[in-house]
């Protein structure tokens, strides 16, 4: 069930845009011209819609997409309640919420065979699933490609690749992510994931690695642009969806539906990823962190970070996130008379922050590629004392930042953490020795 023997990215194909209309088929002819619903549907398919928003919601909002399959997805045996490994869903009440400045090194390497599901490893979160509404940050490690196929009805799935590449077959298509690329499968799409090779002789990657933002809320759209004009931040057309591609598998396949917190599974008689045409708005789509067109200051101070974000998942409170997905992206930092690295502060938002590759220009030390941060409502936190000495005393000449990728999920509510996050051997012990050096400076007298 694994399909080619070759796992690479290279000659994919992809349509472009945000939020489009897109339209793909497979075989020629699949896809119905002028109504969603004919009496008889091309080629034998059977017709069905996939509704990711209400039917009634604002046509700005709305999202569904019609899909052309070999089978409907109405056509399979009950799900069995299956164990939830190392996920968890909220409302998160596992641990007592947290104040303190929290960081973990990596996942510790995967048992062998352990798949993307199996590797899938919740930190923590906050809302409630079943309410739709907030979030939950996840890590994963896999050394293995999924046979089996996955949807989560909880919510949609922001996938930001630290280790390997990752094949990712939907039912719209096959999407390659790299990391420096995220990739998002929207509420209910059922996917898979294989590890692309590392290198072209077909070595697959030891293993893949990186984190997972499960929104429950509102569908991630791109942030309004206001004063900044009609470009700018993340641009639409960067974004990709997949081509029409599908499985014809007549055969067991696993099927296992995230629905509430808890793992159902099913084994159907065929494989559910059999979509030969499809039309719609409610699609996957991958995006190159790297197009990120960086807007800053290129006067004085330090702006606050929103003006990075990527992706943000409005709640019903105008200007408030669920969650925000923002990146810290190679960029000229040119600030006159400015403290230029972030500042100190603490913030009504909590701040999840993960790091894809190099640094992070407020921690000289202890932030590592594939670790992450916690620094949860009103905790206080900025510049480690390191780079506070260093950015206080530097020349203020225009400055490349271009040794790392760090992120960002910054959501509304306090982030409770998992039994299994708060007790890791991986949790740093002495994160808050970090500010520890910071002396005073104050003379009342010039
Ligand atoms: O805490 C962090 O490192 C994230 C962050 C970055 C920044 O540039 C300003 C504020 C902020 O919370
Ligand atoms: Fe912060």
């Amino acid at each position: 069930m694994t399909g080619d023997a070759r796992k690479t990215a290279e000659g994919l194909a992809y349509l472009s845009g945000f939020g489009n209309e897109h339209a793909s088929e497979a075989v020629p002819g699949a896809l119905p011209e002028g109504r969603n619903a004919p009496q008889r549907a091309p080629l034998g398919l059977y017709a069905e819609q996939l509704s990711g928003s209400a039917f009634t919601e604002p046509r700005a909002h709305n999202r569904r997409s019609w899909l052309y399959r070999i089978r409907p997805s109405a056509a399979h045996p009950a799900f069995t309640h299956t164990h939830n490994g190392w996920i968890r869903t909220a409302p998160f009440a596992e641990s007592v919420p947290d104040p303190n400045r929290l960081r973990w090194n990596p996942l510790p390497e995967p048992t062998d065979g352990t798949d993307f599901l199996a590797g899938l490893w919740t930190l923590g979160g906050n809302g409630d699933a079943a309410q739709r509404s907030g979030m939950a940050v996840h890590l994963y490690h896999a050394n293995a490609s999924m046979d089996r196929v996955f949807s989560d009805a909880d919510g949609e799935l922001l996938i930001v690749p630290e280790r390997g590449g990752l094949l990712l077959r939907t039912e719209f298509g096959l999407l390659g992510v790299e990391p420096g690329e995220v990739a998002l499968i929207p509420r209910g799409v059922r996917f898979r994931v294989e590890l692309l090779d590392a290198a072209p002789d077909g070595t697959a990657a030891p293993s893949a690695r990186g984190y997972v933002c499960e929104n429950y809320g509102a569908p991630f759209r791109l942030p309004d642009l206001g004063p900044i004009g009609a470009n700018g931040l993340a641009n639409a057309r960067d974004f990709r969806a997949p081509v029409a591609a599908y499985e014809d598998v007549e055969g067991p396949v696993e099927v296992v539906n995230k629905f509430c917190g808890n793992l159902w599974t099913a084994t159907y008689d065929h494989s559910p990823l059999d979509v030969v045409a499809w039309h719609g708005n409610h699609v996957p789509y991958v995006y190159d962190l790297r197009r990120f067109n960086v807007i800053g200051s290129i006067s004085y101070d330090h702006p606050d970070p929103s003006i990075f974000t990527v992706l943000t998942a409005p709640s019903d409170t105008p200007g408030l996130a669920g969650v925000d997905f923002v990146v810290f992206a190679p960029r000229w930092l040119v600030g006159e008379d400015t403290f230029r690295p972030p500042y100190f502060h603490r913030n009504v938002m909590s701040e999840y922050m993960g790091l894809i590759e190099g640094a992070y220009d407020a921690k000289a030390e202890g932030f590592v590629p594939g670790g992450g941060s916690l620094h949860n409502m009103m905790s206080a936190h900025g510049p480690d004392q390191e780079t506070f000495d260093r950015a206080s005393a530097a020349e203020l000449r225009p400055q490349k930042i271009d040794d790392g990728l760090a992120f960002m999920f910054e959501t509304r509510w306090p982030v409770t953490l998992t039994q299994h996050a708060a007790g890791a051997d991986h949790l740093q012990r002495h994160y808050d020795d970090v500010w520890r050096g910071l002396e005073r400076h104050f003379r009342p007298a010039p």
